[in-house]
């Protein structure tokens, strides 16, 4: 048995925008090093935490989290729409344990993932059907969102289950850091956009090329500092990884959904797969931190950062 993590900001707007070749080279090392330190600790079974934004999960029913005893991709921002190769068996042990820890899981049997859940595992693992792999679902983008406290006894009670498995598990968390990306939200929605937000799926191919315009425009006009969604925020990202780092989880405890927003944007919350997977990663003894980077990156909207630890 032996668990690793491996927790880093997902993008679609990699790709998209060009954020100047040096901040390209450093980002594609960084992935270069992730991959490389996906050889190294050689899973045999990846358990990746992702969100979505409104491509799979929608108003209509809205988990806070979910394990996924199936799922595919749905191909937003030319990410893989190929299916996860999820070892059930143990996506159901994963949910039966949670349960009888006193966790409200969810499941899905058949979820659609967008880039959140999909574009980290495809460039490290190199495929989403190279390893057997669990996806689970975190909610990051639709209020209300559940204490963060739930969020890292979630991710410790599946941190215990593999803990007991003798498998080599590689935890992987997407998301984050501060970031404003423009996804509606409903508070503030027109009804053509509760419309969406209750259920969008499969849209047609010019309502996706419409909505990732709108993100892609978005990217670049905030590098010109001329849109109005919410700015990054180094400071808080690298205090938010300085408790990754940490191990001391419970730490996490003390973030409120309200002050995130208002701190690191509405998207901050998809930190939450961090939390998930640094708890899980806790849950079975202290970590080393092997690989810890940080840099802003507004045409990509993204507080990029990653944070790679192995078992002490
Ligand atoms: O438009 C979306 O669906 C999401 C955009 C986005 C942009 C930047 C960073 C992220 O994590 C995103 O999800
Ligand atoms: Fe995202």
């Amino acid at each position: 048995m032996s668990l690793s993590l491996l927790c880093m900001s997902h993008t679609p707007l990699m790709g998209f925008n060009d954020p100047g070749a040096e901040t390209r080279a450093d980002v594609d090392a960084l992935f270069d090093r992730a991959r490389a330190f996906v050889e190294e600790v050689d899973p045999t079974l990846v358990v990746s935490f992702g969100p979505d934004h409104y491509n799979g999960f929608f108003y209509e029913l809205m988990p806070p989290f979910a394990i996924c005893y199936a799922g595919r991709g749905v191909g937003d921002f030319d990410t893989a729409a190929d299916p996860f190769t999820v070892p059930e068996e143990i996506a159901a042990g994963m949910a039966q344990y949670a349960a009888d820890a006193g966790i409200d899981m969810t499941i899905s049997r058949g979820a659609e993932l967008d880039h959140g859940a999909v574009q980290i595992p495809e460039l490290v693992l190199g495929g989403l059907d190279r390893y057997p792999t669990v996806p689970v679902f975190v909610n990051g983008v639709a209020e209300p969102f559940v204490p963060m406290s739930r969020i890292r006894q979630m991710g410790e009670a599946l941190g215990r289950y593999l803990a007991g498995l003798d498998e080599r598990v590689l935890l992987i968390g997407s998301g984050g850091l501060s970031h404003d990306p423009p996804v509606p939200r409903w508070a503030e929605a027109t009804e053509a956009q509760r419309a969406f937000l209750l259920n969008a799926r499969h849209p047609t191919p010019e309502a996706r090329a419409a909505r990732q315009e709108r993100t892609i425009s978005t990217g670049l006009a905030f590098a010109a500092g001329e849109a109005t969604i919410q700015d990054l925020n180094p400071e808080w990202d690298n205090a938010f990884l300085d408790v990754a780092a940490s191990g001391r989880v419970e730490d996490f405890d003390s973030y409120t959904a309200a002050q995130m927003t208002l701190d690191a944007g509405h998207s901050s919350h998809e930190v939450r797969c961090w939390v998930a997977a640094a708890a899980a990663m806790r849950a079975a003894g202290p970590y080393v931190v092997r690989e810890r980077y940080y840099r802003a990156i507004p045409e990509w909207i993204a507080g990029f950062g990653a944070l790679f630890a192995t078992t002490a």
